[in-house]
């Protein structure tokens, strides 16, 4: 579920009344998601996405997500596009929330991933990191190897129960990464949650990439690291390399890694299952198990952190 905020008529319609977007004709929640209220709103010119952003978006940062996803449509990333209002303004209110207009994307996340889907998505991260190379906002990332420990501090005292001897082994992982993670690595926009959640095919090709709300700057890598999680384990969670050669290399025909990225990718990878994990346990630990959202298994990232630990180079991997 993911309609937080209820919104009545007579507020659409005074919202609409802002745009020069049609009337509305049909206005539904949309089920899917956790973080934020969306709404697909029908009306005489045609479909749009509306969000009202609820607690875990920081205001503040609304105008570099939305000033990206128009940065990066502008260059050709099938991404929603935010529609200005009478006034050129993106960010308005509804229902006391903020909230905001983009345009619709058609097509469908896949729910099986295939070795199909990893190329198309390589090279549509490379080509939205260098998109978003003359992007002139900046955000740093809130969920970076510095913000780790305070994370897990807040999970400390329960994470046990969720897996024998885990405060040994993240303690233990916490102070390597700490001391390991690379510094200098060529950084830019990162989308940084691009799961299958977040991309779109059609007719299989991929048609979209939306969720733009964890986007921030940060190594480039990092964003590739979190893919090669994200789309190339099995559900029994070992590692495909077909689909990771698939992912590497497509990314890699538009946006080439140094060598220093490669060589840092096993480490990023662990920072990326540690962050996933992160997050995960603490949902796990602070979300009611009565609460509408389904919680995200952290023990998944658990199995992930592990396999990456194992490996020194991209050779390990089969790479
Ligand atoms: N621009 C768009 N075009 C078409 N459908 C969209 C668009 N934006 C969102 N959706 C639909 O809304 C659903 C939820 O969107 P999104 O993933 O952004 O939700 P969220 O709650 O903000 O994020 P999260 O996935 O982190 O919970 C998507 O799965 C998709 O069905
Ligand atoms: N992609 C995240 C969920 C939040 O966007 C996860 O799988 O943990």
């Amino acid at each position: 579920m993911a309609v937080y905020t209820e919104v009545g008529d007579a507020e659409l319609e005074a919202f609409l009344a802002d745009y020069d977007i049609g009337e509305a004709e049909a206005f539904k929640g949309i089920a899917e998601g956790v973080e934020n209220s969306n709404f697909l709103l029908t009306t005489t010119r045609g479909q749009y996405i509306v969000t009202l952003y609820e607690k875990r978006v920081d205001p503040k940062d609304l105008p570099f997500f939305l000033g990206l996803m128009g940065h990066l449509a502008a260059r050709g990333i099938n991404c929603p596009q935010p529609i200005h209002g009478r006034d050129g303004k993106a960010l308005r209110q509804l229902a006391g929330k903020p909230a905001a207009v983009t345009s619709f994307l058609h097509g469908m996340w896949p729910r099986r991933i295939a070795v199909k889907h990893c190329g198309p998505v390589g090279e549509a991260l490379a080509r939205l990191h260098l998109a978003g190379r003359d992007f002139e906002l900046k955000r740093p990332n809130a969920l970076s190897v510095a913000d780790w420990r305070p994370l897990f501090e807040a999970s400390r005292a329960d994470a046990d129960s969720v897996a024998e001897g885990l405060v040994r082994e993240l303690d233990a992982e916490l102070a390597f990464l700490e001391a390991e993670w690379p510094r200098d690595l060529p950084s830019g926009v990162i989308h940084a949650d691009l799961f299958n959640d977040n991309v779109f095919f059609l007719h299989d090709r991929l048609s979209g990439l939306i969720d733009f709300y964890f986007a921030c700057n940060d190594a480039l890598a990092y964003d590739v690291a979190i893919c090669l999680n994200a789309w190339c384990f099995e559900p029994d969670r070992s590692f495909n390399t077909t689909k990771a050669r698939a992912l590497l290399q497509a990314y890699e025909k538009v946006r080439p890694l140094e060598s220093a990225e490669r060589q840092a990718l096993p480490r990023l990878a662990r920072g990326a299952s540690l962050r996933f994990l992160l997050t995960r346990l603490y949902d796990w630990i602070h979300t009611p198990a009565t609460a509408l959202v389904k919680r995200k298994d952290p023990l998944e990232y658990l199995a992930y952190l592990r396999f990456h630990r194992s490996a020194s180079s991209l050779a390990s991997y089969g790479l």
